[in-house]
């Protein structure tokens, strides 16, 4: 383990809270639901992203040098563990999967360094240098500019567009980094803007009123923002000490010292900076919900496995889950293990723990398990005479020792039993128990039930 133990990990923290999000109404004012979540987890992707035609070189800075007082943690949020993998690295994630980005720095405290440099190399990012930062953040990111246009590196390199983004907004899409980038390249600078959420008013020195703002005149700047290099580097170059130790706005920045006025896009709600601890526990919520929408159930072909996948694929539906169903991982369908997705063998013959053992060899070759834990779930199908492996009785052991091995590699095993039944309203009650804690097992991710054969 490379992260100092008192790291904290955020199940726990709050209790599940939110509902699923949907889009905003017509009105960009007063929009009636926060907004839709990201289609795919932060940094990864499950469906492939439209092609992007960006022939302008683009990199990144990510602010990552702060210390999250707010929070209240000691750990700066930055670095707080979702599911054994710190925040930053999600949001690193949403940026390397971009292919027309070519490079991320990332800016951290100078102790942080050593820790920022094992997180890379953990989880194997692979376009990212890390940078040291200043005490605030116009002075981090100014740092992380600077080492974007270093002197002796190749002119090629410096890149035509320079993407800002906090470290800590981990759901950020291709789709509006791409509007940003664009709007950037045309106008020297672009950044996200929200519909502000509570009126602003301005207090008088003693704590009274002295006026308040018409609401629908203003907007919550966010990020990303998105600017041409030599406004950013020039407005960095220009702007006051000040500016460095007091401001809160690179677009400002670009407008009070190049002149150049920022193309303002509206972005989605899940664009928010994780500023306080409830942010952390909404944040895990998202990544988890993200995690749990698509399996693939496995069936190795036989006609009553197939049969029981085909009805979980309706259950499962029902409860918002995608469920592909295919023989085995050959071949073209090899393409489901380099995805998020989970995992479902459903088995009824006496080799399911074989099935099992050679699922659990792909998806470790696959490396997955490496970015978040996986979840497998064995549903196995007993008929009267198939209560057995190899002969032998399913003992709950057997399952259990099988997971306590693949826990180790990040693979959180779990059983289903169900049996078949003649009796049809029997039987889809089994299906549908079958499905809901399927759903259950994969939302919850619980450690705790790592290995147990459930029935269903
Ligand atoms: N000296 C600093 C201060 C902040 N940041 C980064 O700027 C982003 C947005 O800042 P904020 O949310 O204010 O983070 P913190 O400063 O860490 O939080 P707090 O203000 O609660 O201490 C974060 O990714 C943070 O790490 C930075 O790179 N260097
Ligand atoms: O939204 C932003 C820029 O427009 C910044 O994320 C915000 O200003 C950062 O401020 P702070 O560090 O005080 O949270």
């Amino acid at each position: 383990m490379k992260f100092p133990t008192h790291f904290p990990h955020i199940s726990g923290l709050m209790e599940d809270h939110h509902k699923k999000m949907q889009s905003d109404s017509c009105d960009p004012d007063r929009p009636t639901h926060p907004g839709t979540f990201p289609t795919c987890e932060a940094g990864r992707s499950d469906h492939q992203p439209a092609e992007r035609s960006v022939d302008f070189p683009v990199s990144v800075v990510l602010p990552a040098g702060g210390t999250g007082e707010r929070t209240g943690l000691q750990t700066p949020k930055q670095f707080c563990l979702f599911m054994g993998r710190p925040l930053i690295s999600y949001t690193i994630q949403a940026f390397e999967r971009v292919s027309w980005i070519q490079s991320i720095v990332v800016v951290v405290a100078r102790e942080h360094m050593d820790l920022m440099t094992d997180i890379v190399q953990q989880f194997q990012h692979t376009k990212v240098r890390v940078v040291p930062g200043g005490s605030t953040r116009h002075r981090s990111i100014y740092n992380g500019v600077l080492a974007l246009g270093e002197e002796g590196r190749p002119v090629a390199d410096k890149p035509k567009v320079v993407l800002i983004h906090d470290a800590v907004r981990p759901f950020v899409e291709e789709d509006f980094l791409y509007k940003i980038a664009m709007a950037a390249k045309e106008q020297g600078a672009a950044g996200a803007i929200r519909p502000l959420v509570s009126t602003v008013i301005a207090t008088t020195s003693e704590g009274y009123l002295d006026h308040s703002l018409e609401r629908a005149k203003y907007r919550a700047s966010e990020m990303p923002q998105g600017f041409t290099y030599d406004v950013i580097y020039q407005a960095y170059q220009k702007c006051s000490e000040s500016d460095f130790e007091f401001g809160t706005e690179c677009l400002h920045l670009a407008l009070q010292y190049c002149g150049t006025n920022a193309k303002l896009i509206q972005g989605p709600p899940t664009l928010w900076k994780v500023t306080y601890k409830r942010d952390l526990a909404a944040a895990e919520s998202i990544i988890k919900d993200t995690l749990s929408r698509s399996a693939c159930a496995i069936t190795g072909g036989s006609a009553q496995a197939v049969t029981l996948a085909g009805a979980l694929q309706k259950a499962v539906g029902a409860l918002n889950m995608e469920l592909a169903v295919i023989p085995d991982l050959t071949g073209e369908n090899g393409w489901y293990l380099l995805k998020d997705w989970n995992f479902i063998q459903v088995s009824v013959n006496r080799s399911c723990l074989s099935e099992v053992e050679a699922l659990l060899t792909d998806l470790e070759a696959a490396k997955q398990a490496l970015l978040h834990p996986l979840v497998v779930i064995l549903v196995l199908l007993n008929g009267s005479d198939e209560l057995s492996v190899s002969g032998r009785a399913l003992e709950p052991e057997a399952i259990m020792d099988l997971a306590s091995a693949a826990k180790l590699r990040n693979i959180l095993l779990y059983g289903i039993q169900l049996h078949q039944s003649e009796d049809t309203q029997r039987w889809e009650r089994s299906v549908s128990r079958v499905a809901e804690i399927t759903s259950a097992l994969i939302r919850d991710r619980s450690p705790a039930l790592v290995g147990q054969l459930l029935q269903a």
